[in-house]
């Protein structure tokens, strides 16, 4: 048998999807025929059957690489029992633990202090832990309740431990309605939910009413009297020490506001996990940091030691940069209205990337290395100047002038554990300049090391950098789930959202970052680089999307065609990949309902969110507009019914002149009012189908139609809607003419 100090402390099992890798072959198949038929046989050339050839190679690239992506999925199985065999719990390495905010509206307090709770109760020795908020607001109420979030955290910390609470943030632990998991054990345990629960609406009380009244800048909040959000020095709190260095203590919590300065670009998340990283490293220079957006609390408190199997595992030591863990998420609307659980993504592509060189770095849950954040790669050069001894200078030119910093990263790269027990507020003096605007300039931060900069999807970018550089990365998804956070609570939301996330992926793509250049230059696996193009190409999608979309209207308005006369082609192409993917919906306890929304959700993000995240990134190329990282906006709960909103903001014109046009269509296809056939073959069938499911798809908009308040699509957008749909009639009618 084999020594169990030598047993791997992680394993990893393939996974056999059969019945889904047939039918994605099949969908391939099917469109490799459709293409070679349209080639071969039909030879219609005229612009309809052209274009449709153009967007169905592009689906045909497009599938070629989500086949890619897909088609080796692995899950990940941690021994949490073989690692307490080899390492003691005094052994654990030191985890630093980051927290982003920005907002005190769209993030309200208590969301974060809930987060910071469930990381101040993980289960993992509590001296070795050490938690950094950022706070971009600047804002006094967030400090005010991570202030008073402490005085909780000592009672609510022993009392998870003690109880083996499971969730430990308290608004999700107090939606039920009392736990008697431990009753028989412990008779007092009543008593003490009771209190603490109590002790809970106290706090959450106090942060609410210092919401409303303004909180009094005296004492330890005088330091914020007179900040604005966007021009303010740096503000770093050590709102708790763990000073006797307990294990069964409360964790060090710091609170960090970097510095502002209005001409200073501040690199939005980036930034500020970069003052984050440059801080701890002065105060505690952990080798291991995890990081969560202010909504993300934990759901399995055992999910650092989870991690700690992947990365201290004598394999993954050498080789895994770092562990990402699902997003998922709380009070997800019944049969997800808006697609963005995203369930069967991390499911099926997120555990395809797993067979690939590795999950990518979704921003949250993650457990990195510090040393790869410092630039390190596998084979432990710093490749952006050699690090041999003495080269201060080098290492000044990569990290900026801070001594004590520079010190820290040394330690870090070499591996070292430093016992610093650093005196937290001695470095605050340090940790102030490192924080500070200018300190950046002329250094390698947000280039070669951290967090990188040029991307709204900054997670996206320092990823791939780090598979570039020839590092692994792994999924851990234990169960029950390591975390859960909060989804975009409407559409509105969603759409801000998928249209940040696919002009910063888009950005990536045209950049000297992308994934090809890194296939070619670097170390990224040449499968790992298709997946990587699978998903920063999403922006990219819509064109042809739309293009597609507004085919069998144009066909039925000009009574030509766009499908080959064997409509068998297309249907069989339609009807499979139905099967499939709802197949893969049922398999992963969707309902069908659900299936259906995330098909129609994906059409309609497609072609408006994800258009106007490649427009952003043209206006961008073209020097006319930056792209800007907007907020989602977070809550405690949802109170949202899953019905569609709308505003006057431009994301809703796409889809609501595509319904246009496609309802236009449809009543000239009724009412017999399409000119007669010129030349070639006339629509049939095919196109009206086509565009009656378009019709389905965007059924929502068709409500909106009718709809009043917030859930009627305004009238603005309907005008210019009809302006933009008429032009497309005229344009149609134009080109039979000429
Ligand atoms: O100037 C900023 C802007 C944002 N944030 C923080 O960034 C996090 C993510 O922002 P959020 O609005 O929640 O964006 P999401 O779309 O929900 O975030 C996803 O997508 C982002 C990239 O677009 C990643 O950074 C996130 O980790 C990932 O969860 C939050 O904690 C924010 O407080 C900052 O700290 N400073
Ligand atoms: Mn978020």
């Amino acid at each position: 048998m084999a020594n169990e100090n030598t047993l791997p402390l992680y394993d990893k099992i393939w996974l056999k999807y059969t019945f889904s890798r047939v039918m994605d072959s099949f969908t391939l198949f099917f469109l490799l025929l459709l293409l070679g038929y349209r080639i071969f046989y039909d030879r219609n050339y005229s612009i309809p059957c052209v274009l449709a050839m153009l967007c169905e190679s592009w689906f045909t690239f497009t599938w070629i690489l989500t086949m890619n992506t897909k088609w080796s999925p692995v899950r990940t199985i941690t021994h949490l029992d073989r690692l307490m065999l080899r390492v003691s719990e005094s052994e654990l390495p030191a985890l630093d633990l980051f927290v982003t905010t920005a907002d005190p509206v769209l993030e309200p307090p208590i969301i974060t202090v809930n987060t910071v709770l469930s990381l101040l109760a993980l289960d993992y020795p509590a001296n070795k832990l050490a938690c950094y908020v950022s706070d971009d607001a600047c804002s006094v109420l967030t400090f005010y309740a991570l202030v008073e979030a402490t005085k909780f955290a000592k009672l609510w910390v022993p009392f998870c431990k003690k109880y083996n609470v499971q969730i430990r943030a308290p608004f999700r632990y107090f939606l039920d309605e009392d736990d008697d998991s431990n009753r028989k054990e412990f008779p007092e345990f009543h008593q003490d939910w009771l209190r603490m629960k109590e002790e809970y609406c106290y706090l959450k009380g106090k942060i609410e009413n210092a919401a409303q009244n303004s909180i009094p800048l005296v004492e330890e909040f005088a330091i914020f009297s007179n900040t604005d959000k966007k021009n303010h020095s740096a503000i770093i709190k050590v709102i708790w020490k763990n000073k006797e260095n307990l294990e069964d203590g409360l964790p060090h919590l710091i609170y960090i506001s970097r510095e502002k300065m209005p001409q200073h670009p501040h690199q939005y998340k980036a930034g500020a996990m970069n003052v984050l990283t440059r801080v701890s490293g002065l105060m505690t220079n952990a080798p291991f940091i995890l990081n969560l957006d202010c909504d993300m609390h934990v759901n399995n408190p055992k999910i650092a030691l989870h991690a700690m199997c992947i990365l201290l595992d004598s394999k993954g030591e050498k080789e895994v940069a770092f562990v990402q863990c699902p997003q998922q998420f709380y009070d997800g609307l019944k049969d997800d209205p808006f697609g963005n659980q995203l369930v069967t993504l991390f499911l099926y592509v997120g555990g395809g990337y797993g067979g690939l060189q590795g999950i990518l770095y979704a921003g949250t849950n993650c457990f990195h290395r510090r040393k790869v954040i410092y630039g390190l790669s596998p084979d432990n050069d710093i490749q952006i100047g050699k690090k041999n001894g003495g080269v201060i200078n080098e290492m000044e030119e990569i990290f900026g002038t801070s001594k004590s910093f520079l010190e820290s990263a040394t330690y870090a790269l070499e591996g070292k554990i430093l016992n610093l027990n650093y005196n937290l507020c001695n470095s605050l003096e340090d940790a102030t300049k490192v924080a500070s605007c200018r300190f950046e300039q002329d250094t390698a931060w947000g280039k070669q090391v951290g967090w990188l900069y040029g991307s709204t999807s900054e997670d996206v970018l320092t990823g791939l950098n780090i598979h570039i550089k020839g590092w692994r990365s792994e999924l851990c998804s234990p169960d029950p789930i390591a975390f859960k956070g909060c989804s975009p609570q409407d559409n509105i939301i969603n759409m801000i959202q998928q249209k940040r996330w696919a002009s910063g992926m888009f950005d990536i793509l045209v950049s000297n970052n992308n994934p090809i250049l890194g296939f070619f230059y670097g170390k990224l696996q040449f499968r790992q680089a298709l997946g990587y193009f699978w998903i920063l190409s999403w922006a990219l999608r819509s064109v042809p999307e739309i293009c597609y979309a507004s085919l069998p209207a144009y066909c039925i308005l000009t009574n030509s065609t766009f499908l080959p006369q064997k409509l068998w082609l297309h249907a069989s192409l339609f009807v499979n990949y139905n099967i499939s993917t709802l197949s893969e919906g049922l398999k992963t306890g969707l309902s069908i309902r659900t299936w259906w929304n995330n098909q129609r959700m994906i059409r309609i993000t497609t072609m408006s969110a994800w258009f106007y995240g490649f427009l952003a990134i043209i206006l961008k190329r073209l020097r006319i507009s930056e792209p800007v990282f907007e907020i989602t906006k977070k809550n405690e709960s949802s109170s949202y019914d899953g019905r569609f909103s709308f505003n006057e903001s431009p994301i809703f014109l796409p889809s609501t002149t595509i319904l246009f046009v496609q309802l236009m269509a449809l009543f000239t296809s009724l009412f017999g009012w399409e000119p007669r056939v010129r030349n070639g073959l006339g629509y049939g069938y095919g196109e009206v189908i086509c565009s009656a499911y378009l019709v389905a798809c965007y059924w929502p908009f068709l409500k909106g139609l009718f709809g009043i308040g917030n859930h009627g699509i305004p009238l603005s957008t309907i005008f210019k809607s009809t302006m933009l749909s008429l032009l497309f009639v005229y344009l149609c009618k134009l080109s039979i003419i000429v």
